[in-house]
């Protein structure tokens, strides 16, 4: 462990290019352009081009962008990457793959600011979000300048951008890279969707460490299987690179107690580092104790063994700290700083944040949207409950339906008052989704299609003593139905359904 060191580098970089120039970068590609523009920016939206712009045509799951290939030009598109034949007049470069072309482009264009950054990526089913702000709290009480790309946004120290998906695609990516580079960031910390892997989203970032935290059934909407979903995620460990450069060691930390890092293991050739909590791995959490405040355990470690004490809860969690600590031992952060930092450690938004407006229960907003995930957060809840558990849960639409009947079951195993209610419904009729919870359960369950109703049915039958657990939407300030984003907050909703109690 000793020997772990990591070469953070550095290089600012300008902005715009020659045409020619940046098409080298495509290596298999001999430009039949004689034309040389200037480009300004690289965009794959038509609607955010300017003069100056190489518009990358990407066919989506929705609308083709080649169909606004000669809006782009109308824009000031001085060149266009296509796979099929377009009649513009630009120079139009033809290739087999555009996303796979956006992703090279992208990383030349922006100067392979992955190369200059300390780069984390951290995939799993369950509890990417929260590894990667730990990450980043440990990294900033180290007293690096840290980055975060993930679910709830994207961060340059304590500036905050929106996001449109946990992992973005390859332009934003390397856009956002850029800057952390030009602001002097240390250390970037992400989150690695398995959509994102599957799609090459992530070519040609330059990871430094890779992060495995479980795999648990979600997505198979788009996987379709789960040798699928768990081979898409095996793609981070792959791609960490197969050369031994001493200068830039490459790890993956992979979870022990979880079958699928025996392939990741496999699958790559970094120096593998191993954590748990029952198979004998290199960092281990021992003699784990729970409370309501916190929780307190032994962590074992090559250089030596410490005692943690955290305000967090849940088993879970004490996987998600054990993950980060591996993560930033290897990124040769000392031990010391990382179990001080742990000992600060506040919860992420909208994971098992208690909701407390003086009401004589305790109400929990969590991000469970997954069987494992609501399994988790509500046996833990059931450690600690002097009295009945609600569960106000529901499963998001255009989102894999198998995990509705699953999602259902758990909830009625582990709560004594589960109420189905809508996540975010998106295209699909919203009991439609709720009468496919129903195929998972034998018992007659609470059903209240508008999320606000269900979260204020909760909180007026709640009792002293009870717990009201408030799953799926954990940070999210929103909630879509049909085409419509509409503001809601269920921390919010939860408070003003409290004070309207209190008011009665
Ligand atoms: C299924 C999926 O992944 N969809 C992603 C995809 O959208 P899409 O294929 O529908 O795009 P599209 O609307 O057909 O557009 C195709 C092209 O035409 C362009 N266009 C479109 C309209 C126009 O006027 N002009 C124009 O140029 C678009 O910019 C795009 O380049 O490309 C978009 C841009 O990159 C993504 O934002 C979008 O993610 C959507 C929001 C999504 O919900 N994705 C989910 C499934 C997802 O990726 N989730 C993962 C994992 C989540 C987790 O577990 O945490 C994630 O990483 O977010
Ligand atoms: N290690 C874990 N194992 C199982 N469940 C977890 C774990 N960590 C968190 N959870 C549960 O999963 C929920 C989501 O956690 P988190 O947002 O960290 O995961 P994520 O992988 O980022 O999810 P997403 O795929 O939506 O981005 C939490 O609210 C909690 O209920
Ligand atoms: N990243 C996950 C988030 C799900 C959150 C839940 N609220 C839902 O909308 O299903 C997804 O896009 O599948
Ligand atoms: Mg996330």
């Amino acid at each position: 462990m000793a020997s772990f060191s990591v070469c953070i580098r550095k290089k600012k970089g300008t902005i715009g290019m020659k045409l020619q120039t940046l098409l080298q970068y495509l290596h298999n590609f001999t430009p039949c352009v004689t034309e040389n523009p200037t480009i300004t920016s690289i965009e794959m939206d038509s609607r955010e081009v300017q003069q100056g712009s190489l518009f990358v045509c990407i066919k989506g799951f929705t609308v083709d962008g080649h169909d606004f290939a000669e809006q782009a030009v109308a824009r000031g598109a001085v060149a266009i990457i296509a796979e099929r034949p377009l009649a513009l007049p630009v120079p139009v470069i033809y290739v087999n793959d555009s996303r796979r072309a956006l992703a090279m482009l992208a990383d030349a264009f922006y100067g392979q600011p992955t190369h200059h950054l300390h780069l984390i990526g951290v995939t799993g089913t369950n509890g990417k979000t929260s590894t990667t702000h730990f990450i980043e709290r440990i990294c900033r009480h180290a007293g690096k300048k840290t980055g975060l790309i993930g679910t709830i946004n994207m961060k340059i120290g304590d500036e905050t951008y929106d996001v449109n998906n946990t992992t973005p695609e390859s332009l934003i990516l390397q856009k956002m890279f850029r800057k952390m580079v030009d602001a002097d960031v240390d250390v970037a910390a992400m989150e690695v969707s398995s959509h994102a892997l599957h799609m090459g989203r992530v070519h040609g970032c330059d990871f430094d460490v890779a992060v495995f935290t479980n795999l648990t059934q979600d997505h198979l909407d788009y996987h379709q299987t789960m040798d699928h979903y768990r081979w898409s995620k095996g793609l981070l460990f792959a791609q960490l690179g197969n050369r031994f450069d001493h200068q830039r060691p490459k790890f993956a930390i992979l979870n022990a107690d979880d079958a699928a890092s025996e392939e990741y293991k496999k699958s790559t050739a970094a120096h593998v580092v191993t954590y748990g909590i029952h198979h004998e791995s290199d960092i281990m959490a021992k003699n784990i104790e729970m409370a309501t405040s916190g929780t307190t355990f032994q962590l074992v470690t090559p250089i030596e063994t410490v005692q943690v004490k955290m305000k967090l809860i849940g088993m879970f969690n004490v996987y998600n700290i054990l993950a980060a600590v591996s993560a930033c031992l290897v990124s040769n952060i000392p031990l010391t700083t990382i179990v001080e930092a742990i000992a600060h450690m506040e919860g992420v938004p909208g994971r098992f944040e208690v909701v407390d407006a003086g009401q004589p229960f305790t109400v929990i907003v969590d991000y469970a949207h997954t069987p494992d995930s609501l399994e988790n957060v509500l046996q833990t809840i059931r450690q600690f409950a002097k009295k009945r558990v609600f569960v106000v849960v529901g499963c998001g639409g255009d989102r894999d339906r198998t995990k509705r009947p699953l999602m259902a079951q758990i909830a009625v195993q582990y709560s004594d008052v589960p109420i189905f209610t809508s996540d975010n419904p998106r295209s699909e009729e919203p009991l439609a989704i709720l009468n496919d919870m129903k195929q998972g359960v034998t018992e007659d369950v609470v059903c209240i299609v508008d999320r606000k109703e269900a979260i204020t049915y909760a909180i007026e039958q709640a009792e002293e003593g009870d717990v009201v657990l408030i799953a799926g939407k954990g940070h999210e300030t929103y909630q879509i139905i049909g085409k419509d984003v509409l503001y809601f907050d269920d921390r919010v909703v939860a408070r003003e359904a409290i004070q309207r109690r209190k008011d009665k």
